[in-house]
């Protein structure tokens, strides 16, 4: 009886909560209305509008009866989605000094990772930690990397080869290695590696965080401070675990850095660069700097896995669904490379059709295709309609992407759109959403591209990817998983070498590697 009268408070006191953040936001409307979208019930709002799988698909549907800018009200807050690509030109990039904020996400805080990238704040910490980011990852930089890539992508094809049924955690374990190699020159050694390990754990424990409706306390704030006893409302255990693994991934790759930087056996890579640059700075400024790079580089060797391993199961999917498009692929590659030889970025100017393939399939299936929240940090009145600080705004990248008008018949796999009539890449200007907007796009995305790039080509110069049958004979099937990150599920399917000469050009490859 007593639990039933907790119960009642509770929901009582969160009615409260709710009812005080609608009639503040009321006063500060000045009587412009919110975006158009589903009416809101009293005190819930749209809470049981707001879809839990393929939510852009749905609010892509939702945009044909509204409009491309839709809001909706959940617990007291606004949720704004922009589902066109001048609504999110307008907001995140002309006024992106209002709209590059993220929201706090309570659980977050809890584990005390706001350090990350990815969470930071936009000011003065979000600068220093976007330069680091940004100057690592560009194309430039890249350049220093990819022998190191072209070499890995080889090791790939040779796992391949071994247990292809694996193919999926082969891709997985070859963007791990990449990325350490390449932040932290370190060697990983195989899928029980520990930075490996750390970063998978991470990566899975924040995307189930933050998935809507997933955690009361990114809901309820105040729950963040209900004691340890109270263990179905107790988020502490939780936390502490996610702060442990966080720390890990922070410091373990730099400590290594730092260590071999010391005995002189250090590699190239992003980190020991940074660090050797704070080398001029002195005191509490040199100090700010390492830690800043160890937050940053900490963030991108986590943030972008879900993502990449969703592109390339995507590639495989769609390679293995059009047998057409893969065939006309291998002849590319083929006629550039002899077939004496793997491709090499080197190659990339010529082999244009490949590369409308890796764009095609971002465009067809974008791995996080309702964008990751910005948050305002002003009151703003766009086109007539009222978006309160603290709103949360969502690009629908999927609605900007089949968008029929810019890529006629949205759903067809078809990299011919990216060619003009010479067979040449055309002037695209509209996937670039596929990694957000403004001043938050993502700064993984030169690296993404490279990768999408070097693993097509060169998977496609040796195996042919094809449907397995089905036990039952029932047709192929595919789905697709709807959290933040989207990718293919698990699928089926055949990876053989097309023949005995691209068997020996992956054993050959092995052998100068080893
Ligand atoms: C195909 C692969 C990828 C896609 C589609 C993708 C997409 C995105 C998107 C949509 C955002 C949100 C941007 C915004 O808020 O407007 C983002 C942010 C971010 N991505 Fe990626 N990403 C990919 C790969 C990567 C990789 C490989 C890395 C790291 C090496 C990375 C690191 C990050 C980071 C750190 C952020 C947060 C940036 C910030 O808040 O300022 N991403 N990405």
């Amino acid at each position: 009886m007593a639990f039933l009268v907790t119960i009642n408070n509770l929901l009582l006191f969160l009615s409260f909560l709710v009812a005080l953040k609608v009639l503040r936001n009321y006063r500060r409307r000045r009587g412009f209305p919110y975006p158009p979208g589903p009416r809101p019930l009293p005190l819930i709002g749209n809470l049981l509008d707001v879809p839990m799988e393929s939510s852009w698909l749905v609010y892509t549907q939702l945009a044909k009866k509204h409009e491309d800018v839709m809001s909706f009200h959940v617990l007291g807050r606004v949720v704004v989605i922009l589902g066109s690509t001048k609504a999110t030109k307008d907001l995140f990039e002309k006024r992106g000094h209002i709209y590059s904020d993220r929201p706090p996400i309570p659980i977050f805080e809890m584990m005390g990772v706001q350090w990350s990238l990815l969470l930071t704040s936009y000011g003065k910490l979000f600068h220093v930690r976007r330069k680091i980011a940004d100057r690592g990852f560009r194309p430039a930089s890249l350049t220093h990397h990819r022998a190191m890539q072209e070499t890995r992508v080889r090791v790939l094809t040779a796992r391949m080869l071994d247990t292809p049924h694996e193919w999926m955690d082969h891709i997985e374990l070859f963007h791990g290695e990449q990325l350490l190699a390449m932040t932290y020159g370190y060697d990983a050694k195989g899928r029980d590696d520990r930075l490996i390990d750390a970063a998978k754990k991470l990566s899975e424990l924040g995307t189930r965080s933050s998935l809507p409706g997933s955690l009361l306390v990114n809901e309820f704030r105040f729950l963040r401070h209900v004691p340890e006893w109270l263990p179905w409302l107790s988020y502490k255990p939780l936390a502490r675990f996610g702060h442990a693994l966080a720390e890990k991934v922070k410091d373990d790759p730099m400590k290594f850095v730092r260590e071999s930087m010391q005995d002189g056996t250090a590699r190239e890579s992003i980190a020991s660069a940074g660090l050797k640059e704070a080398e001029i700075l002195s005191g509490s400024e040199r100090e700010g700097q390492e830690r800043a790079i160890s937050e940053t580089l900490g963030t991108m060797y986590t943030a972008g896995t879900d993502t990449i391993l969703a592109s390339l199961m995507s590639f495989v999917l769609a390679v293995l669904l059009h047998p057409g498009v893969q065939r006309r692929a291998q002849g590319e590659i083929d006629a550039v490379t002899g077939r004496e030889r793997f491709p090499t970025f080197e190659d990339r100017p010529s082999l244009p059709f490949v590369d409308a393939v890796c764009k095609e399939v971002l465009r067809w299936r974008p791995p996080a295709p309702l964008h990751v929240p910005h948050a305002a940090t002003e009151d703003h009145v766009y086109e007539g309609f009222f978006i309160p600080k603290g709103a949360w705004l969502l690009g629908n990248i999927w609605a900007i992407l089949h968008d029929p008008d810019v890529y006629p018949e949205p759903e067809v796999f078809n990299p011919e759109r990216f060619l003009d009539s010479n067979g040449s890449l055309r002037d695209d200007f509209t996937l670039i959403a596929v990694y957000g907007f403004g001043k938050r796009v993502c700064p993984g995305r030169y690296f993404a591209d490279a990768t999408l790039f070097i693993v097509a080509a060169t998977v496609l110069s040796v195996f042919n990817i094809e449907k397995t049958r089905n036990s039952d004979d029932s047709p192929f099937q595919y789905t697709f998983s709807g959290g933040l990150v989207s990718r293919p599920d698990p699928f089926p399917c055949s990876i053989t070498p097309r023949d005995k000469k691209a068997e020996e050009l992956i054993i050959g490859a092995l052998m100068t590697t080893a």
